[in-house]
């Protein structure tokens, strides 16, 4: 595959809204095995998650633009970037990451003083629009931004960190969300995700909890039956359907 594999404008809205999508966390693959990993979840993910991490926003330091123009050339799969950056950097690495091939770069709400400039910016190179809020943040941080939104992601965990359990709070917040979304008629053009904590037994109540796309490290990589796994999280029933 080559950088031509890049999906074509409007891949978010052709991707089905009837059923919960599975975005896999990139962090979670074998890094010195990047291409065999690639491979094998081609056939089934929805959306490759890519983690960038400057050491002071979030505690990590992951993923760079030149690796993620070498995952573009192998995978036909949009590639979900979320910048866990501070804000005196964050419009040099959208530029670099929308030059990578990044199809919906994320930003937090926590950077709110650049905000307004880095959505701008981000819509302007024909890169889809995401916001993404830490557990600890009120929610009602993110209402203004949601009109400017094709994605918004809540953390089920700390920022930054993988292998961690959910927390109690991410159902109760999921629905909020997805209430404010109703109330500004935003339902059907904002997509809602939870990344961090997803388990085999969390997902379901995420799901029914108004989440479209999880965000799924260990849950996928650790899985050695992606067609199974796959199956079963698309057929999770959504809010207010019966088990
Ligand atoms: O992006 C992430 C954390 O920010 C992923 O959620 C992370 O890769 C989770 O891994 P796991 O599900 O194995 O804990």
């Amino acid at each position: 595959m080559t950088a031509t594999n890049k999906p074509a404008a409007g891949w978010l809205q052709a991707l089905p809204r009837d059923r919960m999508l599975g975005e896999f966390s990139l962090w979670s693959a074998d890094l010195c095995n990047m291409e065999r990993d690639l491979a094998r979840i081609e056939p089934h993910v929805d959306i490759c998650h890519i983690d960038v991490a400057d050491g002071h926003f979030a505690p990590a330091l992951l993923f760079f633009p030149d690796l993620v123009a070498r995952i573009r050339g192998l995978t036909r799969k949009p590639l979900h970037v979320h910048l866990m950056v501070q804000d005196s950097i964050l419009l040099s690495q959208i530029e670099q990451f929308a030059e990578a091939g990044a199809d919906l770069i994320s930003i937090h709400v926590e950077n709110a003083a650049v905000a307004e400039e880095a959505l701008a910016r981000i819509a302007e190179l024909g890169v889809e629009t995401g916001m993404v809020v830490r557990l600890e943040t009120p929610l009602e941080t993110v209402k203004p931004w949601l009109s400017k939104l094709a994605f918004v992601t809540l953390l089920g965990t700390a920022i930054g960190v993988k292998g961690v359990g959910l927390a109690e709070e991410a159902c109760p917040r999921l629905q909020a969300v997805r209430a404010m979304l109703k109330e500004a008629g935003l339902e059907d053009s904002v997509r809602l995700a939870s990344d961090g904590g997803n388990r085999h037994d969390t997902v379901p109540r995420l799901r029914a909890a108004g989440a479209e796309t999880v965000v799924l490290g260990s849950l996928a990589f650790g899985d050695p039956d992606l067609a199974a796994r796959m199956a079963w999280l698309h057929a999770l029933p959504g809010p207010g359907e019966a088990a």
